[in-house]
C-alpha cells in the first residue's frame, strides 16, 4: 500500500460517513413509526422477518439477535428470524428454483398476517429481496425496507421505506445497523 494514498481514503470515508449521519435526523419520524409497529406486531404474537444480501445479510442476521437475544435489557425473548441464515434451505431454494426465490420461499412457508418483515437492500433492487417483499405484502404481513437512496423497487412495495440518502452502498450500511440499533433499543422500552 502507497502511504500517500492511506489518508485522502480515511478522510474520504469519515467525511461520507459524517455527512450521511448528520442526514439522518429527517428519519426521525418513519424510525418512530417502524419501532412502533414492529412492538406491536410483536405484542399481538407476530413474529419479525429479516432478509439481505452481503453485508445487509449480516445486519439482519445481527438485528434478529438483538430481539430473540436481548438489547440492553434483560427481558422475555422476542421472536425474530433472519432469513438469510440457513445454508440448507437457501442452496436447496436457489439451486431447485430460484436465487430470486430463496426468502420469498421462506416468507410462504412461515410469514402469516400480522407478522412483519424488514427488508434491507441499499440498492433496493436486489431481486430475492424484491420477491421476499412481495410474497410478504400478499399474505398481509407489514414490510418494512431499509435502503440508499430512492428506495429502488423497495419504495413501490413497502408500508414504510427508511431510505438513506446516499449512494454509497458502505455508508448506507454503516447508517442501516445505526438506525436497526436505535429501532431495538425502541421495541424494547415499549415492550418491557
Ligand atoms: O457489504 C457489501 C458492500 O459494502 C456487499 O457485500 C453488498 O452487501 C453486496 O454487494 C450486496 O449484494 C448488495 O446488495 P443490495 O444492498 O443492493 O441489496
Ligand atoms: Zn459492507
Amino acid at each position: 500500500m502507497r502511504k500517500g494514498n492511506e489518508k485522502p481514503v480515511i478522510d474520504k470515508a469519515l467525511e461520507e460517513h459524517r455527512e450521511v449521519l448528520s442526514s439522518l435526523a429527517n428519519l426521525r419520524e418513519k424510525i418512530k413509526f417502524a419501532a412502533e409497529m414492529i412492538a406491536q406486531n410483536l405484542r399481538r404474537g407476530g413474529t419479525v422477518f429479516f432478509c439481505g444480501n452481503g453485508g445487509s445479510a449480516a445486519d439482519a442476521q445481527h438485528l434478529a439477535g438483538e430481539l430473540v437475544g436481548k438489547f440492553l435489557r434483560d427481558r422475555p425473548a422476542l421472536a425474530a428470524v433472519a432469513l438469510n441464515t440457513n445454508t440448507s434451505v437457501i442452496t436447496a431454494v436457489g439451486n431447485d428454483y430460484a436465487f430470486e426465490r430463496v426468502f420469498a420461499r421462506q416468507i410462504e412457508a412461515l410469514g402469516k398476517p400480522g407478522d412483519c418483515l424488514v427488508a434491507i437492500s441499499t440498492s433496493g433492487t436486489s431481486p430475492n429481496v424484491v420477491e421476499a417483499v412481495r410474497a410478504a405484502r400478499g399474505r398481509g404481513m407489514l414490510v418494512i425496507g431499509m435502503t440508499g437512496a430512492g428506495g429502488g423497487r423497495l419504495a413501490e412495495w413497502c408500508d414504510i421505506c427508511l431510505e438513506v440518502p446516499s449512494h454509497s452502498t458502505p455508508r448506507v450500511q454503516e447508517m442501516h445497523l445505526l438506525v436497526g440499533h436505535i429501532i431495538c433499543q425502541m421495541v424494547e422500552e415499549a415492550l418491557c
